[in-house]
Parts: structure tokens; sequence; C-alpha cells
């Protein structure tokens, strides 16, 4: 039987198992990490992440071929294949500050495995990593090797979070990445056997180490690149009385460009886009290409401008102050159906409106208070670090107060937004919130999921991101 472990038991390492489990009963698969809480929670009926379809393929998997455990050198030991999917962080000191993949956990699971190893084995990268990374872990492992041969994949993970299970049942592609060597070939071939369990031939892409590792990043920086030009159009939407949903239709119309990943926003976030740009500018840096660089650069400044532009928005509308102020915050999560707030817009929403001396009433239906007042008090880039390892403020913040409904949040509140799109938020009753609110009552739609005409005939003044301005918010200044 082939034996397959996986180093990192997170949102990547979690899923992509339980699938690779549950297409391959042939194929023993061993989820190991160094967090005993993660692993506990694995083994349990609460698993550590909210997905949508992901408990069922646990449960039919679980203790037969699929298997979470703390015992990481037995499993990595007894394996064939080893996926190393463990947290590659931005650096926050040191050479490349700000912007280089912290490849820490990455190089400590390279030495493990090769301190460990008895056999040949194939390790296989599914952490997102910078181009070459391939390169410095085959150097750890043949240096500390004993004779074992080593073959190295890139295998990067493409599924995005609240469709990650749908994602990996139905891959756009699988990228293989591997040397070009007889060795090289046969460790790609083995891997593509895997995935041929379920995902078409015509599928499995198959590549040169470092085209896969740089297509990954390249994948995030094109996607993050549209929602950025779609919310630059935004501003100017809102400058114009152009409505930019109307024009994201239109252009999206174009066969050439199409229609998906064009919905203005808040800004974007999730624990990847960022992180990986930083880490391709870094790389252009490095490759002395600035002119690069500074093109990618530009796509995580139009995000920052984004965030900074709602709060602005927030605090000018409501003449200018929102000192003592209730303000409830609709959705905390960086996209709905995930309880996953990491770099999520909300944070710099919250922070923004907390430096004006706001008090927050914070509702979201898939993340709790620990979590909420964990982010307000981390500094940049700490997130990133398996749980154990993060540092903590142990002083919550005063001014923000965790709600278990949206009625709640809302209640005595002079102003309300929508930062997480959440299907509920759609269909709440506005006109008994209306009615429970400060006067004049404000909406700001971080995610355009109200339909402002029928709020303003409630009563509220609104603000939807890219839309035509009402006449309250024409003359107030948008940008500080
Ligand atoms: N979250 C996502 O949707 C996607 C993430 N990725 C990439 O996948 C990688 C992992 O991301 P996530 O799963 O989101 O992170 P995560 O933080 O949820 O999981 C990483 C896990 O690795 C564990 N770990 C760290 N060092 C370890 C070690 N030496 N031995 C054993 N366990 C160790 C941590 O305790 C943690 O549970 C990152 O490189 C990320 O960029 C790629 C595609 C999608
Ligand atoms: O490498 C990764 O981690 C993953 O990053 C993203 O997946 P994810 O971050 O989970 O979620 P997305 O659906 O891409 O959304 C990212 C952010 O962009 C925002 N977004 C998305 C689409 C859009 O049109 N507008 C918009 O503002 C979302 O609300 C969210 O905050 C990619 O979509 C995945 O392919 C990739 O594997």
């Amino acid at each position: 039987m082939v034996k397959i472990c996986c180093i990192g038991a997170g949102y990547v390492g979690g899923p992509t198992m339980a699938v690779i489990a549950l297409k391959c009963p042939s194929i023993e698969v061993a989820v190991v990490d160094i967090s005993v809480s993660r692993i506990t929670a694995w083994n349990s009926d609460e698993l550590p992440i909210y997905e949508p379809g992901l408990d069922d393929v646990v449960k039919q998997c679980r203790g037969k071929n699929l298997f979470f455990s703390t015992e990481v050198e037995k499993h990595v030991s007894e394996a064939d294949i080893i996926f190393v999917s463990v947290n590659t962080p931005t650096k926050t000191r040191g050479l490349g500050a700000g912007k280089a993949a912290d490849l820490t956990y990455w190089e400590s699971a390279a030495r493990m495995i090769a301190d460990v190893s008895k056999n040949d084995k194939i390790v296989v990268e599914k952490s997102t990593v910078p181009v070459k990374t391939a390169e410095a872990i085959e150097k750890i492992l043949t240096h500390n090797s004993k004779g074992i041969n080593f073959q190295i994949l890139s295998n990067p993970e493409f599924l995005a979070e609240g469709t990650a299970i749908q994602d990996l049942f139905h891959p756009d592609r699988v990228l293989i990445g591997g040397r070009d060597t007889p060795e090289g070939q046969k460790a790609i071939q083995t891997l593509k056997k895997v995935y041929a369990h379920w995902v078409p031939e015509d599928r499995i892409i198959c590549t040169n180490l470092w085209s896969a590792e740089l297509s990954k990043l390249a994948a995030n920086a094109f996607l993050a690149q549209r929602i950025s030009s779609v919310n630059a159009m935004s501003a100017l939407c809102e400058a114009t009385g152009a409505d930019v949903t109307q024009v994201s239709n239109a252009v999206g119309k174009d066969s050439r460009i199409g229609p998906k990943f064009l919905n203005a926003s808040v800004g974007f976030g999730g624990s990847c886009f960022q992180k990986d740009i930083l880490n391709l500018v870094y790389i252009c840096e490095c490759n002395g290409l600035p002119e690069v660089a500074n093109y990618w650069k530009q796509v995580i400044k139009v995000n920052d401008y984004q965030k900074s532009r709602f709060v602005n928005r927030m605090v000018s509308s409501m003449f200018n102050t929102v000192s003592g102020k209730k303000i409830a915050i609709l959705g905390f999560a960086f996209k709905k159906d995930t309880g996953d707030t990491r770099e999520t817009p909300a944070i710099d929403v919250c922070k923004g409106l907390l430096g004006d001396n706001a008090h927050l009433s914070i509702y979201d239906p898939q993340v709790t208070q620990e979590q909420i007042q964990r982010d307000l008090s981390m500094e940049k880039f700490d997130w990133d670090h398996p749980t154990h390892l993060q540092p903590m403020s142990p002083y919550g913040v005063k001014q923000v107060n965790v709600v278990s409904d949206a009625h709640e949040a809302t209640k005595d509140a002079h102003g309300l937004c929508i930062l997480t799109e959440w299907d509920e938020f759609k269909t709440l009753d506005f006109k008994r919130i209306y009615d429970n609110m400060q006067k004049p009552a404000f909406v700001f739609d971080g995610r355009n999921v109200v339909d402002a005409s029928k709020l303003r005939e409630i009563g509220f003044i609104v603000y939807s991101i890219g839309k035509p301005l009402d006449a309250w918010l024409k003359d107030m200044p948008a940008v500080a």
C-alpha cells in the first residue's frame, strides 16, 4: 500500500489529504502537525476549520485510510510520498523583512525528513514557496541524506477557501513540476497516478520545477490584480456616476476577459494574495527587475487604498467623526463560507475606525470573539505562524464588543457596515434595524450585497462601493 504523509494539518493540508484519501482508498494518508490542538480537533466532531462539505469527506475516511496525528517523525519515516504544507509567512525581520517568504517552518520540516528517513522518498512542495525553493530543499535533503534518494516535486495548491472541497473534486488543473532527469520524471508519474484516480489526465499539467513554483505565484498575482483593477475602477465610478457592477458586467462579457473575479469590494483579504505578491515583488527585486516589482507592488497599494478609502468615506459621512459612536460591523471573515480571518479587510477597517475612537459591535456567523480580539491586537504578519507560536496580546481591545446576531450589533448604532458577503445579510429585516438605530442611520456596504434603493426608501443613507453616490455623500471628502 502506498503511504502518503502530509506535514501541516491546516487549510490546505487537511482538505487536500482528506480528498486524496476519499478518492484513493488504496492509499493510506497520514496528516501530521506540531499543533496538538489542531490534531485533536481533526480527530473530533468539531473540525478546526469550517469548510462546506469537509465534515462529510473526513467522516467517510477517518480511521480507515485517513489519520491525523502528532507523531510527525513516525509517519514521515514510514511514508513513500511526503507533502509539505506548512506555513510560509512573510518575514517580519532581517533580510527581506516585510516581503520575503520566511522558510523557517519549511526548512525545519526538510531537516526532520532527512533525519528520520530510512528509504527513498518523494518530497512534494504543497506550500506556496518562492521560485527555486526546491533547489534549497534539495540541498538540505541531499547533504543530510545518508545515501537516501530524495526527489523534490512542486505541486502547488489552487483551492479557494469556502469552495475547497468542490475545487479539489473538480480542479481546473493539477500542476506537477519536477526535475528533467529519469528519476525526476518517474517521481512526476508516481504523483500523477495519485491524482489520476479522479482528475482527467488532460487537466494534470507537468512542468519543470521552476515553472510550477512560479505559476502558483503568478496565478495569485493575476487574480489579485483583477480585484485591484475593478476596485480602482470603483473609485472612478463613484467620482463619475458610473456603476461598477454595470461596468464589470460589460467588461466581463468580453470572452477574452471573462466574468469571474470582477466584484468590487472593500479590498481582497485571505492568507495568500498579499503574502504571495510581496514574495513575488521580492523575487523580482532580487533578480534586478525593479520595474516588474513595482508593477506588482501597485496591486497591493490599490488594495490598501481601497480599505482606507472605505474608512474615510465612513468617517467623513458621519460628520467627520465616529468618536464615541457605536458602529455595527457585519461580517469579519475575509469572504463568505469560511471562518478564516487571515488578512481580512475587516481588520484594517476596524483598526481605522478604532483609530478614530469608534465603539465597534461586531457580528460574524463563523468567527469567534476570541479570534476577533486576537486579530485586532496582533501585529501585521504575526498571524501566519502555528497557533501556539503566535505572539498574543494579553489585553482585548476595550471598544470592541462581539455579539451573536446582526440585530444586537446594530441596536442603537449610528452606522452599520458590511464587510463580508454572508448570504444572511441580504435578507436581514432592515426596517427593524433602521427603527432601532440612531438617526440619521448609515449603511456602508463593502460587498455590494444590499439593495441600496430599498434601504434608501426605508430612510437609510447608503454608501455602496463603486455605485452612484446619494446626495448626502456627494459633498463629503472621501479621500484624506
Ligand atoms: N489557505 C489557502 O487557501 C491556501 C494556502 N496555500 C499555501 O499552503 C501553505 C499552508 O497554508 P495553510 O494550510 O493555509 O496554513 P495553516 O496555518 O492553516 O497550516 C499550516 C500548518 O502547518 C503546521 N506546521 C508548521 N510547521 C510545522 C512543522 N515543522 N511540522 C509539522 N507541522 C507544522 C502548523 O501548525 C499549521 O497547522 C502556505 O504556504 C500557503 O501559502 C496554498 C493554496 C491555498
Ligand atoms: O493561494 C491561495 O491561498 C488561494 O488564494 C485564493 O483563494 P482564497 O484566498 O481562499 O479566496 P478567493 O476567493 O480568491 O478570495 C480572495 C479575496 O478576494 C476577494 N474577492 C474575490 C473576488 C472578487 O471578485 N472580488 C473580491 O474582492 C474575496 O472577498 C477575498 O477577500 C485563490 O482564489 C486560490 O486559487 C488560491 O489557491
